[in-house]
């Protein structure tokens, strides 16, 4: 079965096996929204079902709420959990101080809220993630609908007195329209190519009005684990640096994949 799984699904299987090791019974554990996301979930949804782990998940977005919920994961508001132990989550591009972007799939504002108030931020990703500098992924920043235009505007004019390389924003579409998030926001995506101070970056877009959220991720990961296409998995700690890992064993985990595959 392992066969059918593409490298780069693979590595993010890997990296989402390895982050199940954080969780423990009784745990409130914040879930990611994007494809290795789901990855994570699938393993949660079957150590719940098949080995019957305790867990309270507060997802990230309406869409990993439906999927946990269709795994068989118990699903609480984050008012109701109100701290999280852990929340694992993929990213957009991360970089060696742990620094990230996030958004890629839209749910940056929540993932951010969620991800704050966790104990611990574990990252799952695969190696074409890792970056020297943030950047070539475009940034998503978060914008209320009012005067989005203004706000865009507002944003452009600003990368020119910071001096930011790339100034191109576009307005992320879904089909004909603009796209909406959860919370009935628009996103900006900005095209910057490379971003210098990314710590600047983020205080100053936050500082905008309509702007509601950012998708740079500062000294917020505790540690990303990244995944590797022939199924190697290497843990990269803020504290402990890099932590060489084995394979992941694919045999104990082929019923498994047959389930996320069909
Ligand atoms: O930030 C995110 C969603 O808002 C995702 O975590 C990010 O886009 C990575 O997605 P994927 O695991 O599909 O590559």
């Amino acid at each position: 079965m392992t066969g059918e799984l593409s490298p780069i699904d693979k590595a993010k299987f890997v990296a989402a096996k390895r982050a199940t090791d954080y969780v423990e019974d009784g745990m409130r554990v914040g879930l990611g929204t994007g494809s290795t996301a789901a990855w994570l979930v699938r393993c949660l949804g079957e150590m719940v079902r098949e080995e019957g782990l305790k867990i309270k998940g507060v997802p990230t977005s309406t869409r990993t709420a439906e999927l946990a919920r269709e795994v068989g994961i118990e699903v609480i508001s984050l008012d109701a959990a109100r701290w999280l132990d852990v929340t694992i989550d993929g990213a957009d591009e991360f970089d060696e101080n742990l620094n990230l972007i996030k958004g890629g799939g839209g749910a940056l504002l929540q993932e951010k809220i969620v991800a704050t108030a966790s104990d611990q931020m574990i990252v799952i990703a695969d190696v074409g993630k890792e970056v020297e500098t943030l950047g070539s992924f475009p940034l998503p920043v978060e914008v209320v609908p009012y005067g989005w235009q203004t706000t865009q505007a507002l944003i452009e004019e600003t990368l020119v007195s910071m001096d930011v390389l790339g100034r191109r924003t576009t307005m992320r579409m879904n089909g004909d329209a603009p796209f909406v998030t959860d919370e009935g926001n628009h996103i900006l995506d900005l095209h910057l190519n490379r971003i210098g101070d990314a710590r600047q970056l983020a205080m100053v877009m936050n500082q905008m009005p309509g702007v509601v959220e950012n998708g740079l991720f500062i000294d917020i990961c505790d540690a990303v684990i990244v995944g590797y296409g022939d199924g190697r998995v290497e843990v990269r700690d803020i504290n402990a640096g890099t932590i060489e890992e084995a394979m992941l064993d694919f045999a104990e985990t082929d019923n498994l994949f047959t389930d996320l595959v069909d």
